[in-house]
Order: structure tokens, then sequence, then C-alpha cells
């Protein structure tokens, strides 16, 4: 039997996907969904648990290891009752039954990622493995957020999916994006030999409210360091682009894909793009424009500009973005300033 997936190839799938439970069958669990959020606690995860609990016939169970996540960010689910939390890391077996399952666990953050790479690899390869290893047993979905960053230091521009990227396999960025890429291999195996439903979105840089302060990633600094009124950080050579996406705008298009025919890899993100110093720039305009634009030393390996293209995404899922960054910075604004206790300035 072969299936074409979105991007045009031909994926022979030798075996059928397992039966689900005979409890799938019944009166109750056709008219509703379990659904597993690895990574629920995080920042995308928990948003998208919030608009996944919005419909009634949803139960949701996260899973994090609050490495990166905190139960805060899902403290207004906790008790209900068709939500579950669920302390565990990926990279150990998960038994539970579920028909959808949306795989974001992972540190996303360079400083975070790079922080204990070898965990973070292991995260995305045995992670990767063992979530697949649960969709197999119980005939679920699968769905992996995977990154804009599996092109590595891209030498087309703008990044469509196919792609296949400019990586290092030995940097020190490796741990995430060439652990990405062999979760996206896996999902892609596992596919063809055992028949599972797989869904890959390509993530590109996302921001909202309910990041972490401190982060590191770079919306979030700018704003915290322009709440606080310290220098902004734009690290060298401040030319290197990033495309923003607004949270909802990523959560929409990562529902969307689950509930499609297409397992992708799908771009979903905004295709506005800004430098580093525009970006900084635009920031101090909106926060505070007395603060300062600071140039620093840069890491390794830092991609020199991204951009997805969109054009699958608009085209099989029907999703395009609908904040721009300008709309988006306010919003997270407001809600660091309520963290960080800071209220704006009448003048500002
Ligand atoms: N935000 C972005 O710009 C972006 C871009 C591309 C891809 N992604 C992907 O989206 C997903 C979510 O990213 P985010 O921005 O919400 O980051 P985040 O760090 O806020 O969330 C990741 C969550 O995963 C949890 N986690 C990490 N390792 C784990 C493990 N071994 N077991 C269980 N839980 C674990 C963390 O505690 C955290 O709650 C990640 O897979 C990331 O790679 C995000
Ligand atoms: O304070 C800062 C932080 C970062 N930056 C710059 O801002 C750009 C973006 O850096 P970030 O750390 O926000 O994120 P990156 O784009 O490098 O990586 C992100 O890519 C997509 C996801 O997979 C992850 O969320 C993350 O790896 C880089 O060019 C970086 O040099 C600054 O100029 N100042």
């Amino acid at each position: 039997m072969a299936k074409e997936s979105s991007n045009g190839d031909q994926h022979t799938i030798t075996r059928p996907p397992p039966t689900p439970s005979p409890l799938r069958f019944s009166k109750f669990f056709q008219a509703n969904l379990r659904i597993l959020v690895t990574g629920g606690a995080g920042f995308i995860g928990s948003h998208l648990v919030d608009k996944l609990m919005e419909n009634e016939k949803h139960e949701v169970i996260a899973v994090d290891n609050y490495f990166t996540g905190s139960k805060d960010n899902l403290k207004k689910w906790i008790g209900h009752p068709r939500f579950e939390l669920i302390r565990h890391d990926v990279t150990q077996p998960l038994l539970v039954e579920v028909d959808q399952i949306y795989h974001l666990a992972c540190p996303a953050s360079p400083i975070f990622y790079k922080y204990n790479p070898v965990k973070t690899i292991k995260t995305n390869v045995i992670g990767t493995l063992n979530m697949l290893g649960l969709a197999k047993r119980v005939g679920a979905r699968i769905l992996l957020t995977s990154t804009s960053e599996v092109y590595g230091d891209p030498l087309e521009h703008p990044q469509k999916e196919e792609y296949w990227g400019n990586v290092n396999p030995i940097g020190v960025r490796s741990c995430y994006d060439e652990g990405k890429r062999v979760a996206e291999t896996l999902m892609f195996d596992y596919h063809r030999q055992h028949g599972i439903e797989i869904r890959i979105a390509r993530i590109f840089n996302t921001y909202g409210p309910r990041m972490n302060i401190d982060d590191g990633r770079v919306v979030s600094n700018f704003i915290a360091q322009a709440i606080r009124g310290e220098s902004l950080t734009v690290q060298a050579p401040g030319t290197q682009t990033r495309s923003f996406c607004y949270v909802s705008d990523m959560v929409d298009g990562l529902i969307r894909l689950m509930g499609g025919d297409h397992t992708g890899p799908i771009n979903i993100g905004n295709p506005g793009e800004f430098t580093m110093m525009e970006l900084a720039e635009t920031v101090k305009e909106l926060v505070d424009p007395t603060v300062q634009v600071k140039i620093v030393e840069n890491t390794p390996d830092d991609p020199r500009q991204r951009k997805p293209d969109i054009a699958k995404a608009k085209g099989l899922l029907g999703w395009e973005p609908k904040i721009t960054l300008r709309e988006g910075l306010p919003l997270m604004e407001d809600d660091f300033r309520q963290r960080l206790a800071v209220p704006k300035k009448q003048n500002n």
C-alpha cells in the first residue's frame, strides 16, 4: 500500500496501523478524544492545553519533567475532571491510553538545550522513540514539534520543506537540530514500517505570553530588558534574521495539522522577517524609547537568516498567521509587566 505524503514523496507502508483498543468504539470513547501533550507545562504546550481543553469532548493528559516548564502554566486546569498532569520524563517509557499525542517535550531555548546537550539529544531520540512506541501500542496519531533549526544555517531562503538544510553535525547546537532531524527520521520510519499515523510541524520562532522571563530567547530577553530599563542585548552582527509567530497562531496551526490528512513536514511560522537590530528597535519603540541597544558577542553557528515558506500550510491546512509582530509584542509586554510587577509608565 502506498500513501502520498504532503511533500509529494511516495512512502511505502508495509503494515497497517494497529487496531485501536475496543474501548475506542464504545459510545463514550467515540464521542471523546483523549489527548496526550508531552511538554505540556512549557510555553507552547500550555497554550495548546488551554485550546484543547476548550472543547468539552477532549480529555487532556499533560506530561512534563519541569526542566523548562512549570505547573504554574497549567494551574487553571489542575483538579479539572477532564485534565491530568503527570510528572514524567519522556526518556522513560510511558503507559497511557490515548487517541492523539502532541509530542513537544524538549527544551527549546538555546541556552537550555545547550546546558545538558547529552540530555537534549536523549530527549529528542529516546523520548521520540518512546512516544512512537506508545503511539504504536495504542494506535494513536502522533504529532512531533520539529523546528526550523533542521534547516541549520540555511543556504536557501525562504525555507521550503523540500530543503534538506545546512547543519553542523558536531557543533554546540547539534544536540537540538540533529536531535530533531533524527526525531523526524524516526517518525517516518515508524510510519513506513509500522503504519503509525504521523504529523510533523516545523515550527519557526514563536513568542507570546507565558514564556519564561529568563528563557534566554530573543523576544523574551528584549521585552524583559526593556521593562527593567536595561540595555537590549543584540548579538553580533545584528543583521541575522528571524521570523516570529505569535503563540495563538502556532497553536491553531498545530491543531489543524493534527486534524488534517497530511503527514508533513509542514512549516508553521510567520513569514514576516526581521533583523535582530530591527526587532530591538521595535521593542524599544513599543516598550520604552529611552532604553539603549548594545551589541554583544554571539554564540557559535547562529543561523544568519530564517523565514518560512508557508505555501504548504496555506494550501493543505488552510492556515496562515493572523497576528503581526507589532500586535503580538504588546500582548507579551502586558503579561511580562504583570509577572515582573512593573506597571507601564503613563508617558510611555
Ligand atoms: N518556541 C519556539 O520558537 C519553537 C520553535 C521551534 C520548535 N519548537 C518546539 O516546540 C516545543 C515546545 O517549545 P517551547 O517553546 O514551548 O519550549 P519550552 O521549553 O517552554 O517547553 C518544553 C517543555 O518540555 C519539557 N521537557 C523538556 N525535556 C523533557 C523531558 N525529557 N521529559 C518531559 N518533559 C520535558 C520542559 O519542561 C517544558 O515544559 C519543543 O519541542 C520545541 O523544540 C519551539
Ligand atoms: O539576547 C539575545 C538573544 C538572542 N539574540 C539573537 O536572536 C536570534 C534568535 O535567537 P533565539 O535564542 O531567540 O532563538 P534561535 O532562533 O537561535 O533558536 C530558536 O529557533 C527555533 C526553535 O527551535 C528554538 O526555539 C530555538 O532553538 C539569534 O540570532 C541570536 O543571536 C540576540 O540578539 N539577543
